[in-house]
């Protein structure tokens, strides 16, 4: 599908659907603020809307063909993959193409099995129950969300101490979707009882290109073919980042320029909001340098790689190091975070000559299955 018509059915889609338009609600009433709005209105609606990820849509679109030619909801879908990729935007689209009304909760909003249990309970047949960030759920929810999963039945304790009771409620047939950024968190258990998983990848450059095309025609961005590319190529492989980009560049476009973005002006744009040729911004070469320059280049643990730059180490991992890995710029070993040449010279170094053979080897093996 090219840009336009992904253009025309969302905008049809979001102004004379009902559906489309509570879930817009329930969304923003999440989050609220502006940028979070605009990620709303930019959010693809259906599934033939959705860009790129050609492996995880047709995948999906087999789960739910087959469940709606039976007449049954489908399998729990579980979306793993960094941040910004769409794993929310699937979610809500699986609601619209089952027609089903979502229910939105997250992982650290489940803090008490009561929690989950109020939610489930009030789920109708058929319903999409999405958990966002579900490795952050408490371990009494998620022990309760086993049993419904399964058995669609909660066993709700009531009282405390020896009076303590279990009172058993059946739970309506639901679809629960999960999302995660971080798979291997989840316990063993909980992974199993899904049916469906999706790994979301991240993105090519030409894929972007139609996300922004998509998004400069909501937003009405004279969006030219070259700052298009431009862009693309510098949103880390991520939708969220380009259309969060795509914003800034318009900004500069329309004070500093005549409106349309061109090559030049995304890159003018981009230089000042400190982006540069890969994608990468002030955080991840930050991580690089300190890599480069605190630790030789490595072995570091994460942790202390965080400490050096003053972030979370959940951050560095779940949001730097994904796209670094798979920039070839960061390997990640048995004995720690290890920079690869290209990140020296990324950095404008010279990376050491190759010590021992030993660490040699760690390298290699470190981008093969980092
Ligand atoms: N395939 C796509 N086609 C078009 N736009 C997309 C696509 N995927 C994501 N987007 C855009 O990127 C934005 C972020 O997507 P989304 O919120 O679904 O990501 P996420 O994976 O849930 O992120 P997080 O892990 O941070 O919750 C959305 O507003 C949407 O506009
Ligand atoms: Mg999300």
């Amino acid at each position: 599908m090219n840009g336009d018509e992904a253009q025309r059915s969302s905008t049809r889609d979001a102004a004379d659907d009902p559906l489309t338009e509570d879930l817009e609600r329930a969304l923003a009433s999440t989050a609220g603020d502006g940028e979070s709005d605009l990620e709303n209105r930019l959010r693809p609606a259906r599934l033939e809307e959705f860009i790129g990820q050609p492996r995880v849509r047709e995948q999906l679109d087999l789960v739910l063909q087959g469940a709606m030619r039976r007449g049954r909801p489908p399998d729990h879908v579980l979306l793993s993959g960094p941040p910004g990729l769409g794993k929310t935007s699937l979610a809500m689209i699986i609601g619209h193409e089952l027609g089903s009304a979502v229910r939105i909760t997250s992982g650290p909003a489940l803090e008490r099995a009561g929690d989950l249990a109020a939610m489930l309970s009030n789920l109708v047949e058929g319903d999409v129950l999405f958990i966002d960030e579900i490795h952050r759920m408490a371990r009494p929810a998620e022990e309760m969300l086993y049993l419904a999963m399964e058995d669609f039945r909660v066993d709700v304790v009531v009282g405390k101490g020896p009076g303590a009771t279990s009172i058993p409620l059946d739970v309506a047939p639901f679809t629960l979707v999960g999302a995660t950024t971080r798979a291997g968190a989840l316990t063993g258990p909980l992974r199993d009882r899904f049916g469906f998983t999706g790994h979301m990848e991240f993105y090519e450059p030409s894929d972007l290109e139609l996300v922004l095309r998509r998004s400069a025609l909501i937003l009405d961005v004279d969006l030219r073919p070259d700052g298009g590319r431009e862009i693309a190529g510098r949103s880390r492989g991520t939708p969220r980042i380009a259309n969060r980009l795509l914003r800034r560049v318009r900004d500069y476009a329309e004070v500093r320029a005549d409106g349309a973005v061109t090559r030049d002006v995304a890159r003018a744009a981009l230089a000042v909001y400190d982006v540069d040729e890969l994608g990468l911004d002030r955080l991840d070469r930050a991580v690089l340098g300190a890599l480069v320059r605190s630790f030789g280049g490595g072995p570091v643990g994460v942790s202390t790689l965080a400490v050096a730059v003053g972030e979370e180490p959940g951050t560095v991992e779940e949001v730097c190091e994904p796209y670094l890995v798979r920039a070839g710029m960061l390997a990640r070993t048995p004995r720690g975070r290890v920079a690869t040449p290209a990140a020296w010279r990324h950095l404008g170094q010279e990376p050491p000559d190759a010590g021992s053979d030993q660490r040699d080897d760690e390298r290699g093996q470190g981008t093969l299955f980092g």
